[in-house]
């Protein structure tokens, strides 16, 4: 089935690991439980969508691959329960309707609250089973594991959740890589959905723009850090006035926003760092330079030079973060091969670019290991020159891909000189508040020192404590 087909044949093995599991205990639970024995709690939400189509995929791999039109299940005999609500929004409502339309769903619309709901269901029906979307990190999900049995107070049935151990980043990666539909919502910065009266886009998508006050937001998938996927709940228990709302997420302050709203991740391409010969001095580098214009850092990795390694890595980085650093593995050398694996991961190939070939020739003369010149081989259609008076070669800028053509730390600082006055005539890298560091010392011992430092992070939550050894910072 189509599902099945696009995870196989993705180059995501995080994602095929997760999926691989997930199916496992949809089928366990076919094993265990008759068709008429299990239901599907679907409300149209991404994490429930996810489900929907594992389960489709599941009965498929369960049947034996029978029963299938086109590529996929020709009927999905599993009983699908959405509790409606008058306060769900109603791009949900209708996603929910068309979803159990377009996929042959036969659903029971409950309008009671949950408990009374699956009360009256479970009497007049013989379900023992209960899919649900659930996943660690939602507030529900505490001391729930694959298979829990509802609790105490609640009608007897087992609660069973695929996707428990799927993160923020699992969820977008199998939406996307499977290309199926979700609610409208997510693609207007929405990141979690509860009621109408609760869930505001995600204000660390929000995209300023002085020249409209209409404020726009990026898609859910865009959110870099999955923790965050709650910070559009409106705290239920706020006693604001509704304009400024406050978040559900005590970690989350206004200052907090504005700093961590940008993200950056950076990729040292080179066998010679995994070898263990070059130490990469530029990452900490840039760790610097980004948290000093008020960066987030989310990351930084050493990859191989081959073009798979580069690729997945770029693909990974680029839908997480706002800007990604690449460096290494550029030149003129056979085994420079990272301008052909940031191109696999955008699906484009690599095409002369004459302008580029130009500025090379002015560096290097027509000095050539071949007949063409490999370095002005470039990502056909989505590169970008980054013209500067102290740059003999301009910098490549491919989506949000950065590619560093430093080696050195000198270089580094020239080129990241260069890029921040660029950023005054065009929009490549706002500059924001730098984040504030102090650096404290101490001879306690951790286990002295974790009571006081819970209780500062808990009085003041946009302060960020991390511990080394040797040091509190
Ligand atoms: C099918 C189903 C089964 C549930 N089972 C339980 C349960 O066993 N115990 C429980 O405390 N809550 C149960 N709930 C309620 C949820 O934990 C949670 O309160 C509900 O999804 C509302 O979440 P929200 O406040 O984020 O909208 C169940 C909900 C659904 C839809
Ligand atoms: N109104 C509802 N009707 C049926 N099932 C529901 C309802 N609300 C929640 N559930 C079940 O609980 C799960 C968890 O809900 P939750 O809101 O965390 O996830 P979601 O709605 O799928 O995604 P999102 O986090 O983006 O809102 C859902 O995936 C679904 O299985
Ligand atoms: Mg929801």
């Amino acid at each position: 089935m189509e599902i099945d087909k696009a995870i196989r044949e993705s180059d995501d093995r995080w994602l095929k690991t997760k999926y691989n599991k997930a199916i496992y205990v949809i089928q366990r639970a076919l094993a265990l439980y008759s068709i008429e024995e299990v239901a599907f709690s679907f409300n149209g939400g991404k994490d429930s969508t996810v489900l929907l189509h594992l389960l489709r995929a599941g009965y498929f791999l369960h049947k034996g691959g029978q029963n299938c039109a086109n590529g996929g299940p020709s009927d999905f005999p599993i009983r699908t329960i959405y509790f409606e609500s008058s306060s769900a929004f109603p791009e949900i409502n209708s996603f929910t309707y068309d979803a159990a339309a377009n996929y042959g769903l036969q659903m029971d619309i409950i309008s009671t609250d949950f408990k009374s709901g699956l009360e009256a269901l479970l009497k007049a029906n013989p379900i023992r089973a209960i899919f649900l979307g659930v996943r660690i990190g939602d507030p529900t999900a505490v001391g729930q594991e694959q298979f829990s049995p509802s609790s105490v107070g609640w009608p007897p049935f087992m609660r069973v959740n695929p996707i428990l151990d799927w993160s923020y980043r699992d969820v977008w990666a199998f939406l996307l890589a499977c290309k199926v539909q979700y609610c409208s919502l997510y693609d207007q910065g929405y990141t979690s959905i509860g009621s109408i009266h609760d869930t505001v886009p995600n204000a660390l998508l929000s995209v300023s723009n002085s020249l409209s006050s209409e404020e726009k937001f990026r898609p859910a998938y865009l959110l870099s850090d999955g923790r965050l996927e709650r910070a559009g709940r409106v705290n239920k228990f706020s006693s604001g006035s509704g304009h400024s709302p406050s978040f559900s997420n005590g970690l989350i302050s206004a200052d907090l926003h504005k700093n961590s709203l940008l993200t950056a991740s950076a990729i040292a391409v080179g066998d010679e760092i995994l070898l263990g010969i070059v130490e990469d001095q530029l990452g900490p580098l840039l760790c610097k330079k980004l948290h000093s214009i008020g960066w987030s850092m989310s990351q930084t990795v050493v990859v191989r030079n081959d073009v798979d390694s580069v690729a997945e890595e770029v693909e990974r980085k680029s839908s997480t973060n706002d800007l990604v650093f690449i460096y290494g593995g550029i030149g003129p050398l056979h085994s420079d091969l990272t301008l052909a694996g940031v191109a696999k991961a955008f699906g484009v190939r690599l095409a002369p670019d004459e302008e580029f070939e130009e500025y090379l020739r002015s560096v290097i003369g027509d000095y050539c290991p071949s007949d063409r010149n490999e370095m002005a081989l470039l990502p056909e259609g989505i590169t970008e020159l980054l013209h500067h008076e102290k740059l003999a070669v301009p910098l490549i800028k491919c989506k949000n891909i950065i590619v560093l053509t430093a080696t050195n730390l000198m270089e580094l600082e020239t080129q990241w000189d260069c890029l921040i006055e660029l950023t005054r005539s065009s929009d490549i890298l706002a500059v924001m508040e730098p984040y504030v560091s102090r650096l404290l010392k101490t001879d306690l011992s951790d286990v002295a020192t974790a009571k006081p430092l819970s209780k500062l992070c808990l009085e003041f939550p946009d302060l960020h404590i991390k511990a080394t050894c040797d040091k509190k910072i």
